[in-house]
């Protein structure tokens, strides 16, 4: 595509020139930049990508988008803000890839990862072709591919769609960062279905009050089609038992349906029995009742199943199909994943939980059940919401017999200091503080006796610890696998 041709998707810009070089790729890091492409400058949270532009001319850029003037012989596109431009013309170079495939976006602070998983195996089981773009890996084509955002940016972004359209996929499916809806990564995808999972406390660092928080996830309601025609089929999925729906609801124009348990909703579960293995229900559409038996523990599960059944709704698959695809999953990929066998002396569970809200679900839910006691291994984020560390720490201390207090990934951030931020929730001593992970977990094994569950909450299906900005290997359930292999071998 021709460089002019290709600005035509910005609204103002200003270029001083008449050049029109063919424009074969496009890149916002220098580092990837090969020859005639446009190499797009972003002022970064940590670098000015307008210090890379010599770097990116070298290597073959035949143009530039950037904020301000700069001193080079190829073509300088100056805009007012390049990461909003970037995702104009990512959405154009790569020919408006969602227009061609329906696309469901999950967004809410907790379950979006699950109910994300749940969407993709009711379509995949219904023979659709499916993509999956979320915090474990961008999945199409039977290929996973790692990725660094739950939600990249719009570049790299657009580019997975024109793959997976050309890959034939029919539907996507895309967790939605409310990071990603402030920066504007997902400016430009048409979504047919939007679907709320829930509000609570997370990410005050970058949004600083709940309101703005609530204003970042409404932006995806916001940016739905609105449904006047009837081609243009859109739906808003809202949970009707949290408050935030109220809000969501006057941010679309599109037609809304609710699921919940408490109140009045289209996709409403009843009869709720819970259990060791999951819960059984009935759920009830405008249509139909039928009952369902959960392989996924607690009810945050049962929104998530429900969040899915309404999402599927326009797919014109079977209720009995949905079911049938609900009831055949155990549960995704270290969320509340059972590393002991049946035959150990205890239960040791890893969970992906890193809010208090999420942390409080899922011990609730191990509390209601277990017989012994409940141990909690648990730590907090560095460069991340900071005030969600007391809480995080008073909710495992509320719900545990003992907590190890420990590193979760601390960044750039010193982990004794975010351990210090933690402890400043604590009320009583029924805990330790470990900074290493790995001698946490050990600790916590070697405590544990019959019947206990021990809870090792925050990095979930994570392979990596980050410790001082490096990255290391890391797999609690490895790690946790080993610390018990070491005590059987100690008693043998
Ligand atoms: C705070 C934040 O959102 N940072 C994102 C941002 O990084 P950054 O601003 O630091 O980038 P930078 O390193 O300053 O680089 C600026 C520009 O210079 C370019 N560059 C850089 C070096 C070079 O040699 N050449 C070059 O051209 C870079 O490609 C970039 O275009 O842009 C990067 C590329 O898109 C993102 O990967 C990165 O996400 C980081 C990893 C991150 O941790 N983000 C979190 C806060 C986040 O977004 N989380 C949400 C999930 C939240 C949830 O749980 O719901 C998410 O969607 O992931
Ligand atoms: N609907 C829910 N409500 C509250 N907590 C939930 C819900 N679903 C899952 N959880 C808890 O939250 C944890 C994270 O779940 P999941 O990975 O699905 O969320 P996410 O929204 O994708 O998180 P992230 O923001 O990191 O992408 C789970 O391990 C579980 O403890
Ligand atoms: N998507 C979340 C994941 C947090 C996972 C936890 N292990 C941590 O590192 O804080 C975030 O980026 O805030
Ligand atoms: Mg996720």
């Amino acid at each position: 595509m021709n460089l002019q041709s290709l600005l035509e998707c910005l609204p103002s810009y200003e270029y001083i020139g008449n050049e029109n070089p063919d424009i074969k790729s496009v890149h916002m890091d220098s580092r990837e930049v090969t020859k005639n492409s446009l190499f797009i400058c972003v002022r970064g949270f940590t670098v000015d990508g307008h210090s890379f532009f010599n770097d990116a001319v070298k290597k073959g850029a035949a143009a530039l988008i950037a904020e301000e003037q700069l001193d080079t012989d190829v073509p300088v596109i100056v805009v007012k803000d390049s990461k909003r431009a970037m995702a104009l013309l990512a959405n154009r170079f790569y020919g408006y890839p969602t227009m061609d495939m329906n696309l469901i976006g999950v967004t809410g602070t907790n379950g979006k990862t699950t109910t994300a998983h749940l969407i993709e195996k009711i379509l995949t089981d219904a023979r659709k072709t499916t993509g999956m773009i979320g915090t474990m890996y961008t999945r199409f084509a039977g290929v996973e591919h790692p990725v660094q955002n739950t939600t990249p940016e719009s570049l790299p972004l657009q580019k997975t769609f024109s793959e997976m359209k050309e890959a034939g996929v029919d539907t996507a499916v895309m967790e939605v960062s409310s990071h990603a809806l402030e920066m504007g990564r997902v400016h430009g995808c048409h979504y047919n279905v939007a679907v709320f999972t829930n509000l609570s406390q997370d990410h005050l660092d970058y949004h600083e009050t709940m309101e703005k928080y609530l204003h970042a996830k409404g932006l995806l309601f916001a940016q739905l089609g609105n449904g006047y025609y009837p081609e243009q089929k859109n739906l808003a999925v809202l949970n009707a038992d949290d408050e935030a729906s109220k809000d969501l609801l006057k941010m679309t124009a599109a037609p809304v349906i609710q699921y919940g348990v408490n109140n009045d909703a289209e996709i409403k579960a009843v009869d709720l029995v819970f259990d060791e293995g999951g819960s059984r229900f009935t759920v009830k559409t405008p249509e139909e009742s039928a009952p369902v038996r959960l392989n996924m523990v607690g009810k945050f599960s049962v929104y998530n199943a429900l969040a899915a059944i309404a999402a599927v709704r326009m797919s014109g698959i079977p209720l009995k199909d949905v079911i049938a695809s609900l009831e055949d999953i155990s549960g995704v990929s270290g969320r509340v994943e059972k590393v002991t066998n049946d035959n150990d002396p205890f239960t040791i569970l890893v969970d992906y939980a890193h809010t208090p809200d999420s942390l409080e679900n899922v011990l609730e839910t191990i509390k209601e059940f277990a017989t012994g006691r409940v141990f909690t291994v648990v730590g907090c984020g560095g460069d991340r919401d900071r005030t969600k560390r007391p809480q995080m720490a008073r909710v495992a201390e509320k719900l545990s017999d003992m907590v190890f207090l420990t590193s979760d990934n601390p960044r750039s951030e010193a982990p004794e200091q975010i351990l210090e931020d933690m402890k400043a929730g604590m009320k009583n001593d029924r805990y330790s503080v470990i900074v290493d992970r790995k001698e946490a977990i050990e600790r916590a094994v070697r405590e544990a006796g019959s019947r206990d569950v021990i809870l090792i909450a925050g990095k979930g299906h994570e392979t990596y610890q980050i410790i001082a900005g490096q990255t290391f290997d890391f797999d609690d359930r490895i790690v946790a696998k080993q610390a018990l292999e070491a005590l059987t071998d100690d008693k043998s």
